[in-house]
């Protein structure tokens, strides 16, 4: 029990995250696929960016207007899938989202780039936009309406934090017939920063 992956399964997400970003920088690491139940019940996933984990989650961040948004407003379990393949590593993770305080997304937000910041105002996300010329039109408008001051977060963008119930590691051996997997289950009492509370299970799958 010497390896800090014996110990918290966040440990051992921090550990592969931080080996792929460090051993294969043309990994984008922080890159991810967010599956959710959609209004009409069938699943979807699209990607979105990891922007930060805590040893409570995981937080990306959106337009809550979005479908994803809307989906997770319907039915908040959602799963996340990392796919490391320089590394031949993948993550899955399912659990639920929420939403994380204003003052911390706004925090986010401001020290995003003006023009990703425009975006947020000029983008309705998942909807057709009838041609660049009309979004153009868009960022024109936001950049005039707050030129003279900071831009500040819309009320439809914020962020949310997934917190797992279940996390799974695969490595797989390219030369070998078995990949190794480690699954760990969060009981829902799970306090994260002690080493208890999670069922941890090893095997091998061909
Ligand atoms: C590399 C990459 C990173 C992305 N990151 C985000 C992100 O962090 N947040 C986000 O809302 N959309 C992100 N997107 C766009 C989403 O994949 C998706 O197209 C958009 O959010 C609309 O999804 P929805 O209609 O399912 O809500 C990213 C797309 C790519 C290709």
């Amino acid at each position: 029990m010497n390896e800090a992956t014996d110990h918290n399964p966040m440990q051992h997400f921090q550990q592969w995250f931080h080996e792929v970003d460090t051993s294969h920088p043309e990994e984008e690491t922080n890159t991810m696929q967010l599956a959710t139940i959609g209004t009409d019940e069938f699943p979807k996933s699209r990607i979105v960016l990891l922007k930060k984990f805590t040893w409570e989650g995981f937080v990306f961040f959106t337009n809550f207007e979005s479908e994803k948004g809307k989906s997770i407003a319907h039915h908040n379990k959602v799963a996340l899938l990392f796919n490391w393949s320089s590394a031949n590593r993948e993550v899955f993770i399912s659990g639920t989202a929420e939403k994380i305080a204003t003052n911390l997304a706004e925090g986010y937000f401001e020290s995003r780039p003006k023009g990703s910041q425009l975006g947020a105002w000029a983008s309705k996300q998942s909807t057709e936009i009838s041609s660049r010329k009309v979004l153009d039109e868009q960022l024109e408008f936001f950049e005039n309406k707050f030129k003279n001051g900071t831009i500040p977060m819309p009320e439809y963008w914020g962020g949310y934090i997934v917190k797992p119930s279940k996390m799974m590691f695969t490595q797989k051996y390219p030369t070998e017939a078995f990949s190794k997997v480690t699954s760990y289950t969060l009981r829902p009492d799970f306090i994260w920063n002690k080493n208890i509370h999670f069922n941890k299970h090893t095997n091998e799958t061909y």
